[in-house]
């Protein structure tokens, strides 16, 4: 952690302005009716769509979508707690329940996302014009979905707060080189959910291989090692859309994002023990600009949408400029650190740490 912070460190001291230089001119933009309109007129269709799918998408994606439709529709989970025998009633409150305050907006937002990516037969009934709306399928913790220029990659592991685990990992890295490639204008990484990420799942830690824990931290140091390497050389402008609390890892790469927009229920951003809030992250220079929850993903998703319109050669080749003067000491540092990290992971204050976040419940 120590070194992703000093990766950072030394990203901003080597192009102080590095935030500011692809953070793109500032283009105030208004969110208009229309645009409003066509977000609520998309959950109508969707909530449509849903009638109309032919598989049933199982009981998890039931759950979410309830969550999702309730949470759009009135706000924070707000009946009383069903009795543990109300199965049902209990696995409904429960999933409506861990979207704390995720904004209505945002849940709609989600709630359309999720839909468009239950069956290819309903992009055919789907109103969006072919093309311009496409998901990507094939991902387990995350949904990918590129529109007007900007692909998404959105964490999708709400009840785990989106912890990273092995396999997002490696679908994170996945979806980045497909986005390095996509017609996309910018990539875009946020949270589904009310956090943004809490960081590395420490059930990671859990599955040891036959060669042992040494095996493991090793193997783990290389696959962190190509997993923050992909930030650092991914080529596009990367924007983070931090909508919620950041724990760890999710924190610390955020040095490594062209702009980073956080919204003020981002009130605890880990790093190094000590909880930041948005603000004071932004003031740091780890965050670019902090907004209202209540008009955050509308503020933000406008900005974007006017940044994917700039000219997308312009915006790499600047990307570029900048990098490509850093690139080489983000590398050594990211190697240094892993190095470091396959150590401490073997450490007992690592063990014990882990250990106790795990067996938690069982104290309580
Ligand atoms: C490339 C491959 C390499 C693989 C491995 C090595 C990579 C190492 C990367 C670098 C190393 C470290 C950097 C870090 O990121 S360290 C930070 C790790 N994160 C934490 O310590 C946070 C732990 N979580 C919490 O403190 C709390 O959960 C919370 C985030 C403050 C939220 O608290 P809450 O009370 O609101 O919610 P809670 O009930 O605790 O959580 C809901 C469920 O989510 C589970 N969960 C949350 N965070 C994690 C996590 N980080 N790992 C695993 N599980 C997590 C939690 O257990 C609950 O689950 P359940 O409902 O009990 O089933």
């Amino acid at each position: 952690m120590a070194m992703a912070y000093l990766a950072w460190r030394l990203a901003r001291r080597s192009c102080p302005s590095s935030l500011q230089v692809t953070s793109f001119p500032v283009v105030q933009l208004h969110m208009n009716r229309t645009a409003m309109r066509a977000s609520q007129k998309d959950f109508e269709n969707s909530m449509n769509q849903v009638k109309l799918l032919k598989k049933d998408p199982g009981n998890e994606v039931k759950l979410k979508l309830y969550a999702l439709y309730k949470q759009a529709t009135e706000g924070p989970c707000n009946m009383p707690k069903p009795g543990v025998f109300d199965l049902i009633n209990k696995a409904k409150w429960d999933a409506w329940n861990a979207l704390g305050s995720l904004p209505k907006e945002a849940a709609r937002q989600n709630y359309v996302d999720l839909v468009s990516s239950l069956s290819p037969s309903l992009e055919s009934s789907s109103q969006v014009e072919p093309g311009t709306d496409r998901k990507s399928t094939g991902f387990e913790t995350l949904v990918v979905t590129s529109e007007d220029g900007i692909t998404k990659i959105m964490f999708n592991r709400p009840k785990k707060k989106n912890a990273i685990n092995t396999e997002m990992y490696h679908e994170i890295m996945r979806a980045l080189k497909a986005a390095s490639k996509d017609d996309s204008i910018i990539t875009v990484l946020t949270g589904n959910g009310d956090y943004y990420s809490s960081g590395n799942d420490l059930t990671n830690f859990t599955d040891i291989p036959p060669g042992g824990v040494e095996e493991k931290a090793k193997n783990n140091a290389v696959l962190l090692r190509e997993f923050v390497g992909c930030f650092i050389d991914f080529p596009k402008p990367l924007i983070a859309v931090v909508n919620g609390p950041a724990v760890g890892i999710s924190v610390t790469l955020l040095g490594l994002f062209d702009a980073v927009y956080a919204s003020d229920r981002a009130t605890e951003m880990l790093i190094f023990g000590k909880k930041l809030t948005a603000g004071e992250a932004c003031a740091q220079g780890l965050v670019t600009e902090v907004f209202p929850d209540s008009t955050f993903q509308k503020e933000v998703w406008t900005r974007l949408k006017a940044f994917a319109k700039l000219p997308p050669n312009a915006l790499r080749i600047s990307k570029e400029v900048i990098r490509k003067r850093e690139r080489e000491k983000l590398h050594a540092v990211n190697a240094e650190e892993c190095n470091v990290l396959q150590g401490r992971w073997l450490s007992d204050e690592c063990t014990n740490a882990v250990v106790n976040f795990l067996s938690r419940k069982s104290k309580l």
